[in-house]
């Protein structure tokens, strides 16, 4: 077998308390996770199980409590160098233009202007803002700043790309947009992709495999599901197709209880 991209192996993380500072939150206990290279995993669980948690430890931004991390088998101390990380939020700079904003990565690794600059407006040909290079943040639609922060990651071309929720924010018709753009340059690419979401349907139209979380604390995956669905796949007609609808009722009959579990939670703290 090949050295995984990302290998969480036996992975913890316990926080101090935000509501009682002398008490410990263990978000995640007995994580062991894998990304094979060029594959696309997703993670699903309900709200607060700790998928945020476990892709900052694979960015590195987060050092767990246990448990180790290998990148392409190597510890990971630090960052992570190899991947690139696309959050829910915005992640572009507002003083800078669309072409500012995607060549930022490149200059800042030393790359020189003229040669940053046209890696950056390839890349937003690519995504489809080749006319929009001079448009700042505020002059974009969501769905045009969400193609501008792909753009900013792939330009880097990480070996990894990290997404936590990336689509969330956008109207269903951008984001079934977004999802099979996604699809086609990952499809060329071949990087390894670990996405976060809490969308049962699109975790299962975009992935190769979708991991289960149950609810906090102590979160750990519950299930795992090979998605053998044929590629190329269109994620609106691929939800109409038996197979994905017998795979949806699989999984969300591991899922549904951890969803109520984690609301009854969610209630209970606010209470
Ligand atoms: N830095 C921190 N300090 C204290 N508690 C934290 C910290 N980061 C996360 N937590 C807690 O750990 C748990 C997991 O959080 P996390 O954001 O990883 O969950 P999530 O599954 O991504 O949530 P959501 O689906 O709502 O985005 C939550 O209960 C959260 O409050």
């Amino acid at each position: 077998m090949t050295t995984p991209a990302i290998e969480l192996q036996d992975i913890a993380c316990t926080f101090i308390s935000k509501d009682a500072p002398g008490q410990r939150y263990t978000a995640v206990e007995h994580v062991s996770l894998t990304v094979g290279a060029g594959e696309f995993v997703s993670v699903v669980g309900p709200t607060g199980c700790g998928k945020s948690t476990l892709l900052n430890v694979a960015a590195g931004l987060l050092a767990p409590s246990r448990g180790t991390v290998r990148i392409f088998g190597q510890p990971l101390t630090g960052l992570n160098a190899r991947a690139g990380y696309m959050f829910q939020a915005e992640s572009l700079m507002p003083w800078r233009t669309a072409l500012g904003n995607v060549m930022a990565g490149l200059e800042f690794r030393g790359m020189p202007p003229a040669e940053a600059r046209a890696q950056a407006e390839e890349w937003l040909r690519r995504v489809g803002l080749g006319a929009f290079g001079d448009r700042y943040p505020h002059q974009m639609s969501g769905g045009m700043r969400k193609r501008a922060s792909l753009a900013q990651v792939l330009v880097l071309d990480p070996d990894i790309i990290l997404m936590d929720e990336p689509f969330s924010a956008l109207d269903i018709q951008t984001r079934q947009l977004m999802e099979n753009e996604v699809l086609a340059l990952w499809q060329a690419k071949r990087k390894a992709v670990l996405f976060i979401t809490h969308d049962l349907d699109e975790a299962i139209a975009m992935s190769d495999r979708v991991v289960v979380m149950s609810a906090g604390p102590a979160s750990r995956p519950i299930g795992e599901f090979a998605i053998d669905i044929p590629r190329p796949r269109d994620v609106a007609e691929v939800k109409m197709t038996p197979r994905f609808l017998k795979l949806h009722a699989a999984i969300w009959g591991v899922l549904r209880e951890e969803v109520l579990k984690g609301y009854q939670q969610q209630l209970r703290r606010a209470a």
